[in-house]
């Protein structure tokens, strides 16, 4: 017998940047006892945004103003195929309770680790545990200076994200920065990505580990020949795109996040096309994946990236200022 399907929307309810509300499934439903995004199943003829909204009401007793669509899962349960269309709300009148007696709590996004989900939700806490800037590290060949630089622009700019860009760097120079790097930014409250585009990726991955940093960083060409996820699902993976097929291979791989650029014509690729906001918001569309916007961006443009559908900025001089 052919699987069911099920049509589920739920909501990443936000209070600021910093919180988002989860309820408790009770213990004698499907599920039970696991912490989930509120929200349903459609009802015939409902659109999504319809459900969501009735949902929202019936189960927390708000009305939803606004919601932004922010990640689609699939997910094979044993008894079904589950679509999870999951939504950011923000903008809501009224103060969410556990209008049918559920267990709900406010829960900083920092701690969702530590609550237990049904199978199909690791997909949407990273997409909830994703910033909107992601900071890329600048060349600098002085190690010193280096680290003074990313001090200081970790200090200005409070980046929850960075990327440690491969620069002239050989492996082995390559990782003595990082093992350093990994350090400095966990002191001020963020998470590195490494990712060296002269070592191979399972080097790299092991490199990843042993230093316990935030994730992997593929370059396009590295994206291009993996068949599959080099990395555990509890890190971040990250890719370089610039086109279509990019994204669609990093959506294959299963990567967290993709960068895409270049959105404006940049002083460092003085060749390349620029996409443009409205390229980019073309080729954004219809995928499922956070995509950051990159190219001659400032950490200004973070909201217009968002009204476009993009997770928000990558930049490299931003953060030099
Ligand atoms: N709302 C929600 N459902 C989730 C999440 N993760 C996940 O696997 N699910 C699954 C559990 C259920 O099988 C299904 C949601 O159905 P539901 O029981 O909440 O549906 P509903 O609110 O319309 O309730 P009912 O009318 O069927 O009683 O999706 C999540 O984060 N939020
Ligand atoms: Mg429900």
């Amino acid at each position: 017998m052919p699987k069911r399907r099920v049509h589920v929307v739920a909501a990443a309810i936000y209070n600021g940047d910093e919180r988002v509300f989860l309820s408790r499934r009770p213990s004698y439903v499907d599920q039970g006892g696991l912490w989930e995004f509120p929200g349903g199943k459609l009802h015939p003829h409902e659109t999504g945004l319809e459900a969501l909204k009735r949902e929202l009401n019936e189960e927390l007793g708000i009305h939803v103003k606004r919601a932004q669509p922010l990640i689609r899962v699939h997910h094979e349960y044993t008894d079904k195929h589950i679509l999870l269309d999951v939504w950011g709300v923000r903008d809501f009148e009224g103060e969410p309770y556990g209008r049918e007696g559920q267990v709900v709590r406010w829960v900083p996004v920092a701690e969702l680790g530590r609550y237990n989900f049904p199978a199909a939700n690791l997909p949407i806490i990273k997409a909830v545990a994703l910033p909107h800037a992601y900071m890329i590290t600048a060349d600098q060949a002085d190690e010193t200076r280096f680290e003074t630089d990313l001090a200081a622009a970790l200090e200005r700019h409070r980046p929850k994200l960075v990327r440690l860009r491969d620069t002239a760097l050989d492996a082995e120079a390559y990782a003595a920065r990082a093992e350093r790097a990994v350090d400095i930014c966990r002191r001020a409250g963020a998470q590195l990505m490494l990712g060296h585009r002269g070592s191979d990726v399972e080097a790299m991955v092991a490199l990843v580990e042993r230093l316990d940093a935030g994730g992997l960083h593929l370059g396009s060409d590295q994206l291009g020949v993996l068949e599959r996820r080099p990395l555990e699902g509890s890190r971040w993976l990250g890719a370089s795109v610039h086109d279509a097929a990019g994204l669609a291979q990093a959506e294959r791989l299963d990567c967290d996040f993709a960068v895409l650029s270049p959105v404006r014509a940049t002083g460092s690729h003085p060749d390349a096309q620029p996409l443009g906001w409205h390229g980019l918001q073309q080729m954004i569309e219809h995928v499922r994946l956070p995509v950051f916007a990159l190219g001659g961006l400032g950490l200004e443009d973070i909201d217009h990236a968002r009204g476009v559908g993009a997770q928000g900025v990558a930049a490299i001089s931003a953060f030099e200022r």
